[in-house]
């Protein structure tokens, strides 16, 4: 069984991740995970947090000489601002009289959050709501990649619109509509965009919402390649692959929707255009003409790319501030707080995508090939695909 916990607040000494279950022997890099670090704190349209932070891990269990032990890894990432906030966020009381937020944002997690856990500081509700928390998952999601990467199975992300700036055509989702120069230019774009034109007006798009004060939104893609058939499975709800991946994206702060393949498309048109029809080649090799099932059928993977598109709404801190409520006073304001916030974070939420799509696969794959070394699951696996 694989399982992970994240703890640590965002304006806290450091976030904290335990990871359950992952064979030993496997060689993991910090510099991979790192990388993974590196990439979600980029993106045009990030607010001031991100010149501060320099995300990057320590192990401190479970991992020795560059090879897991079989044991829980346990990881840490220092929070760089923490310097500036330790007597607003001190453990233990302080003598300092230090003034509660007491205006929620509209969008944010300040309202619910607070009457929730009858906090009268919403400071209480932000640091944990905060997205900070997705550093967290982006390095547990560091690992996974790396557990992945010996069955062959990688992760890209990339952005498809953001507010009204998209592509203009549906793009074909087999593995052939995806290659390396694509993922390079991706890469290469400070919107995590293929297309170098469409970057420029996500940009301008993005610089017009913060001169207006605003936010925006956007929807990305994450596409996993090199995937066995048989992950996942029809037989109960929650343990379809389809089920968990929804549940893993939709856990993303600010995502609001998600569609797997064809999608909401595939309901406008009929079963003839949508059905991926199945091929065996003359080398044995199973492969479908189309993949409008985003490589999901019957809950389990069909050997064709995952692919899957995630709607983030925009982000709820207004610099031109929405009305609110003054939880102290009870009375209607016509401002809400500002502090410094991102514009835009559809970029960085793609990586966080990846992050979820390797989480998920990784469990799917130790729950069908087992091993409590890298070496007896390699076995296991292997044994599997050379009997299709
Ligand atoms: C990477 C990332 C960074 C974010 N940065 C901000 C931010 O700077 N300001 C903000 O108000 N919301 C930000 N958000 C969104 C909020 O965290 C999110 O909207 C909030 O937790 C409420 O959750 P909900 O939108 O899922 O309802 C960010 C989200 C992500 C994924
Ligand atoms: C810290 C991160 O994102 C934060 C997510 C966030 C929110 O409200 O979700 C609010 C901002 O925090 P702050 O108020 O400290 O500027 C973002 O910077 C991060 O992504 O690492």
């Amino acid at each position: 069984m694989f399982r992970f916990l994240t703890a640590g607040e965002s304006h806290g000494p450091c976030l904290t991740m335990i990871v359950e279950g992952l064979p030993a022997g496997l060689t993991v890099e910090k510099a991979i995970v790192d990388a993974d670090l590196h990439r979600r704190q980029g993106g045009y349209g990030r607010g001031g947090r991100m010149k501060i932070e320099k995300d990057a891990i320590r192990f401190l269990a479970g991992v020795r000489h560059g090879k897991t032990l079989g044991s829980p890894v346990t990881m840490q990432i220092e929070n760089l601002d923490w310097v500036n906030w330790n007597e607003r966020m001190s453990a233990a009381p302080v003598e300092a009289e230090i003034d509660p937020v007491t205006r929620v944002r509209p969008g944010h997690a300040d309202f619910t959050g607070s009457v929730k856990y009858s906090h009268d500081d919403v400071r209480n509700v932000i640091e944990r709501s905060s997205s900070r928390e997705t550093a967290s998952r982006v390095a547990v999601g560091g690992l996974c990649r790396q557990y992945l990467a010996q069955f062959g199975i990688e992760i890209h992300s990339h952005v498809l619109s953001v507010a009204n700036v998209t592509y203009e055509t549906e793009r074909a989702l087999t593995a052939d509509a995806y290659s390396v120069e694509m993922w390079s230019a991706v890469e290469q774009s400070p919107m995590r965009c293929a297309d170098a034109t469409l970057t420029e007006k996500m940009i301008a798009r993005i610089l017009e919402a913060k001169r207006e004060g605003d936010t925006c939104g956007g929807v990305f893609e994450v596409v996993a390649t090199g995937l066995p058939i048989g992950l996942g499975t029809f037989s109960q709800w929650d343990r379809r692959l389809s089920a968990r991946l929804g549940m893993a994206m939709m856990s993303i702060p600010s995502v609001k929707g998600m569609e797997i393949g064809s999608g909401f498309a595939a309901t406008r048109t009929t079963g003839s255009h949508v059905h991926d029809v199945l091929r065996h080649n003359e080398q044995g090799k199973w492969s479908h003409l189309t993949n409008n099932a985003g490589g999901i059928e019957g809950g389990i993977s069909n050997g064709e790319p995952i692919v899957v598109r995630v709607g983030v709404k925009p982000i709820p801190t207004l610099a031109r501030s929405l009305p609110s409520v003054d939880l102290a006073t009870g009375e209607n304001t016509d401002e809400s707080r500002y502090e410094r916030s991102d514009v835009c974070v559809v970029p960085a939420a793609g990586v966080v995508g990846e992050a979820m799509m390797a989480i998920v696969l990784t469990e799917a794959l130790i729950e069908k090939f087992g091993g409590d070394s890298i070496e007896e699951t390699l076995r296991n696996y292997h044994s599997f695909v050379q009997q299709y």
